[in-house]
């Protein structure tokens, strides 16, 4: 696979021999894909009857670099819905193209899955959000597309879906509503607001969170909407979840810093609760999209 700047290096027969493959390896037939974010691995052990697949065993799959990423493909069943789950995804700060970034999300449509939760690690902007906080995301912006870096961009493959798509829409309403409800149930407070991406690695400048926050955005990450914008396009039903693993310094008399290590320690003090949730969600996903 050739990386061409930000345009597409994956041609249709590039997805199809990726699927084949695992098609071959497989009898789980997916119809939910689970895309897990830093240090949030342990959503697939929710699931039963699992076949792993390392990442650099898979034709074509980019390998996870990032600590917390383990980097394997995981098949498996949650309360009867088969689904996959992806231990780790690819950000463009590791060099990756948004082609590759993306890629897993396309053989999830070859596979048949028709929805994908994604997952990830943020920071807080939203001065009323605590550090373990987890929310539903209602929007994103995607300040990379401003500035070319787009997953859509390059010749469009109309078997995946239209040129101009619509994002008004991007997260499931439906989807959403059964997160909130679902959490509801759990007795567990979430969230709920829009998620801004950069390109990262480093965290923001306080000028910069500032910004974001008069932009309207509620949490920051370095991840997720190229994902979420390829399963749109291609017609997957959405949902997202972020957990604030920190919050963002608004102030220049903050004394805090954020690092990584900080990241994945809350992850791994959240992942329990975020896997009841998930798990749940997935169970009852199916049954909404049955009586649909
Ligand atoms: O992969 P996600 O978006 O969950 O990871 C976030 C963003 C960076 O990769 C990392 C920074 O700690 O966490
Ligand atoms: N950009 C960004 N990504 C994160 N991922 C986890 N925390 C943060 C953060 O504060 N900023």
């Amino acid at each position: 696979m050739l990386s061409k700047g930000s345009s597409c290096c994956c041609s249709f027969d590039d997805y199809k021999l990726t699927t084949e493959w695992l098609q071959n390896q497989t009898r789980h037939q997916p119809k939910v894909a689970v895309i897990c974010g830093s240090g949030l691995g342990l959503l697939a052990e929710a699931a039963t009857d699992k076949q792993t697949f390392r990442y650099q065993d898979i034709p074509n799959f980019p390998v996870s670099t990032v600590p917390g990423h383990e980097g394997c493909l995981v098949f498996g069943t949650i309360e009867e819905t088969p689904c996959v789950f992806m231990k780790g995804h690819f950000h463009l700060y590791e060099g990756y193209s948004l082609c590759q970034v993306t890629f897993p999300v396309r053989i999830f449509k070859l596979l048949g899955v028709d929805s994908v939760l994604v997952t990830n690690a943020s920071g807080g902007i939203c001065p009323d959000f605590k550090v373990g906080d987890i929310m539903v995301i209602r929007d994103h912006i995607n300040l990379p597309g401003f500035a070319g870096q787009h997953p859509l961009c390059g010749p469009n493959d109309e078997r995946f879906g239209t040129r101009f798509p619509c994002m008004s829409d991007a997260y499931s309403k439906e989807l959403r509503t059964l997160a909130l409800d679902v959490a509801s149930d759990l007795g567990c407070s979430v969230r709920t607001g829009v998620y801004c991406m950069v390109s990262g690695p480093n965290f923001e400048t306080i000028a910069e969170a500032r910004m974001l926050l008069t932009l309207g955005c509620d949490c920051v990450g370095m991840s997720m909407v190229p994902e979420v914008t390829v399963a749109k396009h291609c017609g997957l039903r959405v949902l997202g979840l972020t957990l604030v693993t920190n919050k963002v310094s608004l102030d220049y008399s903050r004394e805090e810093k954020v690092n990584h290590d900080e990241v994945l320690e809350i992850c791994k003090m959240r992942a329990e609760l975020l896997q009841k949730l998930v798990s749940t969600l997935i169970g009852r996903c199916q049954q909404n999209i049955n009586t649909h």
